[in-house]
């Protein structure tokens, strides 16, 4: 039933990047993209070994010599024995230096001088050539530059000082088939007889619960039967000031829900983060089967509700994983989100859900209240008031919709979609919350906020700043 689920979401998306796209060859254009999302889902994995080699431990020792580089769209090896092209072992094309799935061999686009030799077919898994030198700027978490002695609270030893302890040394050994099967492909598990566990909760505590759920992301998501495997399944957690509740470089074992307190993210003894009520943590080494990503510690007491890692990918992850897959890539390239580090952009991914629109459909409405912000996914939109008549038009990477979240205002103009649009929402709720140093640059980006010299100088048109285009 869930695969099922999976390949029509797949085809669905396929579809809608066809229409959008109507590229000339849609074979390539077909295989272009399957290649790019087996890139993007192998990226993942491949990134566990970045930061386990960091740690000391190779996730996969029979593979010597693998030199990883993080690289904006995806991780790029200089050896990749594990991940070849779908087109197997013997693929003439595969030594070819085309990172994009639209670029250069991409449907309708030019044939290059340096592009491959064996012409028309082209992949996406190059795996002799470096891709283009652009780095990411997220915290790494096995960066040992960014090691900076400890700056936990006045600590050098105690609990704080673990949150350097190396991963444990077996773990993930000799699990290369397992490690990628699960990490690429929750659905595997459905078929056995797992049976979630119940933790007889109290009438109170399923009340508290309920109302801390509703404002977390990844459960909003869920459907009904779901949220109440997960309720059940979830067991009560305390934590005084100061515990570390997970250490970096530890294997996962649960996932957090916040009910009470505050709780601080170190990553490599720098601190990086800070959670409140309704927050969740510890998702991403049940997510992708690596280390823990950072230490976690209780800034004040803590009250969490904790979910046991086999129910988080059961019930979780399907949807969870999927959907970060799905708008990563997007999120990169939009300029006004170069800010965020990569969890920021995974958080964003989670709480960001797909709307369609058809030529002519008013995506916001003038003097209406505005509830959500809006990314363009694809398609192009005009934008027009009252006062100025068109404003402009809007396409891919751009967003709109943020004055009325700013400011609370009514929408300052209308925004109607020119042909088939797809945009990624973000509700009034996350939009503070999520876009975190992002919202800076939206509200010194204000096309309605009086120009001040310099951010008069500085821009042309607020919305017109996504990357790629
Ligand atoms: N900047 C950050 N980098 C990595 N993990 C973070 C960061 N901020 C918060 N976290 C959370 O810290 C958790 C540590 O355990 P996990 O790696 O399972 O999941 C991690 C995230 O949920
Ligand atoms: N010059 C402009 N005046 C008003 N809105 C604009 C302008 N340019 C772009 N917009 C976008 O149109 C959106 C309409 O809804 P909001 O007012 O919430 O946010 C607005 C901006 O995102």
């Amino acid at each position: 039933m869930a695969q099922q689920q999976f390949i029509t979401d797949e085809l669905n998306q396929l579809q809608k990047d066809i229409i959008s796209k109507n590229p000339s060859d849609i074979l390539q254009f077909c295989a272009n993209y399957f290649n790019t999302k087996l890139q993007s889902q192998r990226s993942q994995l491949w990134s566990q070994q970045h930061k386990a080699k960091a740690a000391g431990i190779n996730l996969f020792p029979d593979v010597e010599n693998v030199n990883i580089n993080s690289f904006g769209s995806g991780v790029v090896l200089d050896r990749q024995p594990s991940f070849k092209s779908p087109f197997g072992d013997n693929d003439p094309h595969s030594n070819h230096n085309d990172d994009d799935p639209h670029g250069p061999g991409a449907a309708g686009a030019p044939e290059s001088s340096t592009s491959n030799k064996a012409g028309l077919f082209k992949n996406n898994f190059d795996v002799s050539h470096q891709a283009p030198q652009k780095h990411d700027h997220d915290v790494d978490p096995s960066d040992s530059t960014t090691t900076s002695g400890s700056s936990f609270p006045g600590k050098s030893t105690g609990p704080f000082a673990k949150g350097l302890s190396k991963i444990p040394i077996a773990f993930n050994a000799n699990r290369r088939t397992s490690v990628s099967a699960e990490a690429l492909n929750p659905d595997k598990f459905k078929s056995d007889s797992w049976k979630p566990p119940t933790n007889n909760l109290t009438s109170s505590q399923r009340a508290d619960l309920s109302k801390t759920l509703a404002s977390n992301f990844l459960f909003q998501q869920l459907d009904g039967t779901s949220k109440k495997t997960v309720i059940e399944a979830l067991s009560p957690k305390t934590f005084s000031k100061d515990t570390e509740i997970i250490t970096q470089g530890d294997e996962g074992d649960y996932f957090y829900i916040i009910e009470k307190g505050t709780v601080d993210f170190y990553v490599n003894g720098s601190k990086v983060n800070s959670s409140n009520e309704g927050s969740s943590f510890g998702e991403l080494a049940l997510m992708y089967n690596s280390p823990r990503a950072a230490t976690a510690v209780a800034a004040t007491d803590v009250t969490c509700w904790a979910l046991d890692r086999l129910t988080f990918r059961r019930i979780l992850l399907e949807g969870t994983f999927n959907r970060r897959l799905m708008y990563e890539d997007f999120l990169k390239d939009v300029e006004v989100l170069k800010s965020l580090s990569s969890h920021e952009r995974s958080k964003l991914a989670d709480a960001l859900s797909t709307e369609i629109y058809e030529k002519g459909d008013k995506i916001v409405t003038e003097g209406e209240q505005g509830e959500n912000f809006y990314f363009i996914e694809s398609g192009s939109c005009q934008v027009y008031n009252n006062q100025s008549g068109v404003i402009k038009q809007l396409t891919k990477g751009d967003y709109f919709g943020e004055i009325a979240l700013l400011n609370d205002k009514p929408r300052q103009a209308t925004v109607e979609a020119l042909d088939h649009v797809i945009v990624a929402t973000l509700g009034k709720a996350g939009f503070q919350r999520l876009l975190g140093p992002a919202v800076e640059v939206l509200k010194s980006n204000d096309p309605t906020a009086p120009r001040t010299h310099e951010n008069a100088s500085a821009s042309q048109h607020p919305t017109s700043v996504a990357a790629s285009k």
